[in-house]
């Protein structure tokens, strides 16, 4: 009750009670029943004033401990906001927010087998790129997979995940930081004629310096999170270039988390993207974190000749005889002829300022990383130091190659960014196991090099 009130009650009840007794006093004289009525208005005018007084002091000390509590819950939510900056917890986006965000998802600024992507602003400002995880069970996996390695690792080479998004029946979607120059791939393999997209021809000190990011960001998940994270899809696609051209690793979805003292080699069904796998994945030998360093050699070798490696032919008798290149074994070959320069990217030798020192290290660093047996490459951490020049880059061992993964394809394989990723069906392997089941068929072949 407030304050005020209880007084003006108070003083009414005390006023009543003396008119009665004045009133009583003029009626019954000093006779006794006056006396009762006297006593009774007097214990219950003690009463009033004591009920008032035990009141006040009650509502005082509630308003108190009210306004106590009050500061202190904003001082609590202004150290939560603060620290969940800090941390960068993922948040938990509402649909609507999205919708707005991306203005009903009108922007799609890239799509791949399983997401489309979407630009978008959110209220305070901050640029996003939001993640729509497509397709029912496999949506669902992916989503699993992508915020579990993702949501606690923070690192300047790795994209940052900003939230995400669960609400039932609608699909999945993960909030990203936008990443300005897009993907890789964008900027080292030539532009077809029909694509519309960003992008242009790297120059050597950026491809140099993307090498070394991509190598930091891969140390980091298998050597310095709590669990070792293996992201299994390393390609030109799935590695962004802010607006200074660093490169940060992204798309999580296929990605395991392994513990520490885990085995470090183990089973998985075969997933990745063609061109990229490793043998022992393709013969079901077992993955561990050399399956992400073969991917990454590969990456390398692409990165150096800004082409893919697995291409058709240049001339067209060949091209319709389905006769292919296979890019690493041409750079094996060319490094033992001494020919390195030979397989630079053309455009970046008729500019110049290509170093050749850098080149041998970059080739080299790749042609370990691609080595068949996974004991034979390097650590990433290793990688990282032979790519600062720390530790000395020895001659590669002589690979034969003889393992090239390649799908039965039409024209457009040889871009694997509108592929859908690899699906292989092992006879001693259930179906459930295969991670996609794509009109391809995988094939091994002994390939001729050129
Ligand atoms: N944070 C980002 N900022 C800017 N562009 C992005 C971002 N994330 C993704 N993209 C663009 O969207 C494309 C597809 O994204 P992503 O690789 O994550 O999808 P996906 O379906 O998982 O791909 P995949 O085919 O490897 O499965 C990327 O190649 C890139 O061009």
């Amino acid at each position: 009750m407030d304050g005020r009130r209880e007084n003006i009650i108070a003083a009414i009840s005390v006023i009543t009670l003396v008119i009665l007794i004045v009133i009583a006093r003029v009626a019954l004289k000093l006779s006794k029943p006056f006396f009762l009525i006297f006593g009774a208005g007097v214990a219950v005018i003690l009463a009033v004033f004591a009920y008032l007084l035990l009141s006040t002091r009650y509502n005082r000390r509630r308003r108190l401990l009210e306004s106590q509590l009050k500061s202190e819950g904003q001082e609590l939510r202004i150290e939560y906001s603060f620290l969940k900056k800090v941390a960068g917890v993922p948040i938990k986006f509402r649909y609507k927010e999205l919708e707005e965000a991306t203005d009903g998802f009108q922007a799609l600024i890239g799509k791949g087998a399983s997401a489309s992507v979407f630009k978008g602003i959110l209220d305070d400002g901050t640029s996003v790129a939001v993640k729509r995880i497509d397709g029912e069970e496999r949506g669902e996996r992916e989503f699993r997979s992508e915020v579990a390695a993702i949501a606690s690792v923070h690192h300047v080479n790795l994209v940052r995940l900003l939230g995400y998004c669960n609400a039932p029946i609608a699909p999945r979607y993960l909030v990203y930081e936008y990443v300005s120059n897009g993907s890789l791939d964008c900027w080292i393999f030539p532009k077809r004629s029909s694509q519309r997209r960003r992008g242009g021809c790297l120059s050597w000190n950026l491809r140099y310096t993307v090498a070394i990011d991509v190598a930091k960001g891969l140390a980091y998940l298998h050597h310095d999170c709590r669990s070792r994270i293996l992201h299994l899809d390393v390609k030109p696609e799935n590695i962004l270039l802010d607006e200074n051209y660093r490169a940060l690793v992204s798309d999580f979805g296929l990605a395991k988390l392994v513990g520490k003292d885990e085995s470090l080699k183990f089973v998985s069904a075969i997933r990745g993207t063609r061109g990229y796998l490793a043998p022992e994945w393709l013969l079901e030998q077992g993955i561990s974190d050399k399956t992400d360093i073969y991917s990454y050699g590969m990456v390398l070798l692409e990165i150096v000749g800004g082409r893919k490696n697995v291409s058709y032919m240049d001339d067209e008798k060949a091209k319709s005889k389905r006769k292919w290149q296979y890019f690493p074994k041409i750079v094996n070959e060319k490094v033992r002829e001494g020919k390195l320069m030979e397989i630079v990217d053309h455009r970046l030798l008729e500019g110049g300022g290509v170093d050749e020192r850098q080149v041998k290290t970059l080739v080299y660093v790749a042609l370990w990383c691609v080595q068949e047996k996974p004991r034979s490459r390097p650590s990433m951490a290793q990688v990282v130091d032979m790519l600062e020049g720390r530790v000395r880059v020895e001659l590669p061992p002589d690979t034969r190659m003889v393992l090239v993964d390649f799908l039965g394809v039409d024209d457009s394989a040889t871009d694997s960014s509108s592929k859908p990723r690899v699906g292989f069906v092992s006879n001693q392997r259930a179906q459930s196991d295969v991670e996609c089941s794509s009109t391809y068929s995988l094939a091994t072949t002994v390939m001729s090099g050129r």
